[in-house]
């Protein structure tokens, strides 16, 4: 086509002008030189437009074949957790509790003669016959209710070794101490054992004649020791490897209160020690933790006994935090001068910084307290929590790190100074109170200021905001039972009568079971809201309610009127709207801190739908008396008939003690709640 042109036009060129042969070729080579750019560019631009059309049906078509993997594989792992549940399920139908087995007449025996127990408390003996009889099983039991039993006494039954795998060495140490004492054979290795001793413990795995019956170990030892691994599989070859307890088993889920990556290791020891039953122990009852526990444990289907997280002696209240650090030091004075007074107790705190300021605070006002935190060198802090056990200090005021393997059965209260990072958290930490099965009291001071103070320190882990709301609602609830609460944390249905007036909530004589309209206010704080973006002011909450109640600076001040209603329930309504999604919070970094500022949530556009009606149950702090003594009832617990008789007995000591100390003071106080 190209040469046709040219002929053409050098043809014509020669016709009408006749000019040089030269010059008519190159008149034609620009001419053609400039047909060719111009139809070559549109060319490969049409090209290109085609393509980037094709491309964009092919990114739908993608966009499609993604939505419909995910749908897959989504259902695809529904299925397989329904098969997993349904195996659990089949499992946990069957009755464990039984005396029927080969070794039951074994494992009387030796829970009389070496544990000195003569029964059994709820759930024990299930775990007992099932890990037994072979399977891998997953214990969940609340704090104190006796999980330890479950794997001790198992590894007297049968020849072998059981490895006990655990995350503190203290509570390796405590539980070794103990078990010898009974003269059951026990050991530990840590990174700090002697040389020696490691050497001893690590030949027994191979010795066939070791008498050994438990080794603790930390979950680190299979991730960093070549040669307790080897150890421990010619332990396997011989048949000696008996079982494995994982306590604390949580610690392998990231979704659990207290993931340590060193538990992760522990999922090849389903396929490395194949045959061995694998014995998981939590007091976290989630169910989205035990299933994640399982899948990184390589056990998922396995048997799940789980006792109840009721613990009915144990009353839960709320109590209005005020602002000023010296109101605040006032409520904790009188409760543990008068409420509390000669018993013992923890406050937890959210900060190293408030940790101490409230203790030195009680120590001015006379009261004996000691303090407790990551910080402290490691020897001051075992040396204060040992001084708190034998009751030289009336309470011990303490971070999160005072945690695992608090094992004092006579803590009567537990007051949380600033609330708990979540539900879960929460329950492991009050839970330290009344492990003796007496009444104990589990405190919490709130604020809406405090949900900041914690959110702006956990959310960037994942979930942290959720679990964090967690905490709210249970405070934010005047109107539902708190043990109601706990319950739906962990996927129970406790009955009204398992509170037993056992709440602030259920206790309250005086209940208002009040819904509000709060859509005028959500309305007035998303209108605020917007007027500070505009002048691109960033709200904290405190910001936002002083604008909402007119005051702060005049121009993101609410153009309405003033809301008819007190601060406190205006703190309230910021606070449940966060939590119900009308609200949200995003962070920002300063040199110093990270702040929490209040923008509008995704929720906030159902208020566009007329026919949404947004109520909010209204509570109020039930009066409490802080100067009269807590009660000492005696209380209905999940467990057997010798722990009813060991509370008359602790019962009967306390009143004799009480009455012999009321004498010689003068003290009537009232016992009411
Ligand atoms: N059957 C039983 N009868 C009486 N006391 C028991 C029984 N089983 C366990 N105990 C006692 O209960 C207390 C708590 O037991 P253990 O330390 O095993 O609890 P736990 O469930 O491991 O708690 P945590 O989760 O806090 O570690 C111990 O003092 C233990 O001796």
């Amino acid at each position: 086509m190209d040469g046709e042109v040219e002929v053409m036009y050098e043809e014509e060129l020669r016709h009408r002008n006749s000019h040089s042969l030269d010059e008519i070729q190159q008149y034609c080579f620009s001419i053609k030189k400039k047909q060719m750019s111009v139809t070559s560019v549109d060319t490969l631009q049409n090209e290109i437009k085609a393509i980037d059309e094709e491309l964009l049906e092919v990114d739908a078509q993608i966009a499609k074949w993604k939505r419909k993997q995910k749908l897959l594989l989504e259902k695809k792992n529904a299925l397989k957790n329904s098969i997993n549940k349904l195996k659990s399920d089949s499992l946990a139908s069957e009755d464990w509790a039984g005396t029927h087995y080969d070794w039951s007449d074994d494992v009387k025996n030796v829970l009389e003669n070496s544990f000195k127990l003569t029964c059994f408390r709820q759930k024990q003996l299930d775990a007992i016959n099932s890990t037994l009889s072979g399977h891998h099983v997953i214990v969940v039991m609340p704090t104190g209710a006796g999980k330890s039993l479950c794997y001790q006494l198992p590894a007297l039954i049968k020849p072998g070794i059981t490895i006990v795998v655990s995350p503190l060495i203290s509570l390796m140490e405590d539980q070794v101490r103990a078990l010898v004492k009974k003269d059951i054979p026990a050991q530990l290795i840590t990174s700090t054992t002697a040389k020696e001793d490691t050497n001893r413990v690590l030949n027994s795995l191979k010795d066939k004649k070791s008498p050994l019956k438990l080794l603790y170990v930390t979950p680190e030892r299979f991730a960093k020791s070549k040669r307790f691994m080897a150890n421990l599989q010619k332990c396997h070859a011989e048949g000696r490897l008996q079982r494995i307890a994982i306590d604390e088993v949580h610690c392998c889920s990231q979704w659990g209160h207290d993931f340590r990556p060193d538990y992760k290791f522990l999922g090849i020891l389903s396929s490395m020690f194949t045959g061995v039953p694998i014995l998981g122990l939590t007091a976290t009852a989630t169910a989205h933790v035990l299933s994640d526990v399982q899948k990184i444990l390589n056990i998922s289907g396995c048997l799940v006994i789980k006792s109840t997280f009721n613990r009915p002696n144990l009353y839960y209240r709320i109590l209005e935090k005020p602002s000023a650090r010296e109101e605040c030091l006032t409520i904790l004075e009188k409760l543990l001068k008068y409420r509390y007074k000669d018993k013992s107790g923890i406050i937890y705190t959210n900060s190293i910084k408030d940790c101490e300021e409230i203790a030195d605070g009680l120590k001015q006002r006379g009261i004996k307290v000691c303090f407790y935190h990551a910080n402290l060198d490691t020897q001051v802090r075992s040396s204060f929590h040992i001084k708190w056990h034998e009751n030289h200090y009336q309470a011990i005021v303490a971070t999160v790190a005072f945690g695992m393997g608090i094992d004092k059965p006579d803590v009567r209260f537990v007051i949380h100074h600033t609330i708990s990072k979540s539900m879960e958290n929460y329950y492991q930490e009050s839970g330290r109170a009344g492990r003796d099965g007496l009444r104990a009291e589990c405190l919490t001071l709130y604020r809406m200021q405090d949900i900041f103070k914690v959110s702006t320190m956990v959310f960037s882990s994942v979930g942290s905001l959720d679990h964090l709301y967690g905490m709210v609602k249970y405070c934010l609830s005047g109107t539902q039972c708190r043990r109601q609460l706990i319950a739906e944390h962990f996927d129970e249905d406790w009955g009204s009568s398992d509170c037993n007036k056992m709440c602030d909530v259920c206790s309250n004589t005086n209940p208002i079971n009040r819904e509000m309209n709060i859509e005028s206010h959500c309305k007035s704080l998303a209108n605020i809201i917007d007027n500070a973006e505009k002048l691109d002011i960033k709200l904290t909450a405190q910001k936002l309610i002083d604008a909402w109640f007119l005051k702060g600076p005049v121009n993101v001040r609410h153009k309405g009127k003033e809301p008819n209603i007190s601060r406190s329930l205006g703190e309230d309504i910021v606070a449940y709207l966060l939590i119900q999604g009308f609200l949200v919070e995003t962070f920002h970094f300063t040199a110093y801190s990270t702040i929490s500022y209040i923008v509008k949530g995704p929720n906030m556009d159902l208020l566009n739908d007329k026919n949404f009606i947004l109520k909010m149950p209204v509570r109020k702090y039930a009066t409490f008396d802080l100067k009269s003594m807590s009660p000492n009832v005696l209380c209905k617990t999940t467990d057997d008939k010798v722990d009813v008789d060991l509370q008359k007995r602790k019962l009967k000591s306390t009143d004799k003690e009480d009455k012999v100390k009321k004498s010689k003071t003068g003290n009537n106080a009232i016992e009411n709640d």
